[in-house]
């Protein structure tokens, strides 16, 4: 089968999108299918792959995701900034864009400075696991605060906790964040990747969260944090209640890389 695709990126996490609002390619990606597009030296080469779907009335349309090893997976924030970048390019024009995923509805703008800030849903429940925290953010995240990035072998010391006993069936993202005077930076250890990737937009969600819970002068409010990605700068903004969490955007680029065509 010949499939045109389409290569875009969110702060370096690196996506293929395919359109499938004919409704053929769903059945057709098996796993393998999926791993051999994104796999780096034998396919396209991605972290991800994506499909653009018919959604039922009231949607623009449905996001599909699967991992680079292909797994089908839960959310990506990344991914869901960058499928509205797609949407917008296949002439998809809203002021706001409304999509479902795999954790339920979202919407997205692009924002004046041709960002785009994803709608990401209410967390409200996050666990302390010693010093480090765990949550979920439309994908399940563990944090670990540390003084240094440079000091941290993220790929070695975030595989060792993904396969750890807990999480070692259902999988976790591992990230290392770091307090900066003026927000933070993180690296990111990826289920379904299972590699380090330039960022991870569920994480860095995850990590703004923790980062106000660890916090102790952070009160109840509105927040804005800027966040250093390994590919890039992203931000997260909302308003905390307590341990509440809610109107979160995830804001960031979401770039147009090229598109062709393979034969799978
Ligand atoms: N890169 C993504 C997260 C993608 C899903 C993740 N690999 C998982 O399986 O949990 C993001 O930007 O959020």
């Amino acid at each position: 089968m010949k499939l045109d695709f389409h290569k875009y990126h969110g702060a370096g996490n690196d996506f293929i999108l395919l359109d499938d609002r004919e409704g053929q390619l769903l059945d057709f990606l098996t796993p393998t299918i999926v791993a051999g597009l994104c796999h780096r030296h034998f396919g396209i080469g991605a972290d991800g792959l994506m499909l653009l779907r018919s959604a039922p009335e009231g949607y623009d349309f449905e996001m599909v995701y699967y991992n680079a090893d292909g797994s089908g997976s839960t959310l990506c924030g990344n991914g869901g900034r960058c499928i509205v970048r797609f949407a917008a390019d296949l002439g998809i024009e809203r002021r706001v864009y409304r999509f479902l995923a795999s954790d339920g509805p979202h919407e997205a703008v692009v924002t004046p400075a041709g960002d785009i800030a994803l709608g990401m849903q209410d967390v409200d429940q996050v666990h302390r696991v010693g010093d480090d925290y765990e949550l979920n953010t439309g994908s399940p995240h563990y944090l670990r605060f540390v003084d240094s990035l440079d000091a941290v072998d993220v790929v070695g010391q975030g595989r060792a906790l993904r396969r750890s006993a807990p999480y070692r069936e259902r999988g976790i993202n591992v990230n290392f964040v770091r307090q900066t005077a003026d927000g933070l930076e993180i690296a990111t250890y990826e289920r379904g990747v299972e590699d380090e990737t330039l960022a991870c937009g569920t994480g860095v969600t995850a990590a703004a969260i923790g980062s106000l819970l660890r916090d102790a002068q952070a009160g109840d409010g509105p927040f804005h944090i800027p966040v250093r990605a390994r590919g890039g700068a992203l931000s997260v903004t909302g308003e905390r209640r307590g341990d509440r969490f809610t109107d979160l955007q995830l804001i960031g680029p979401a770039t147009f890389v090229f598109s062709g065509t393979i034969n799978c």
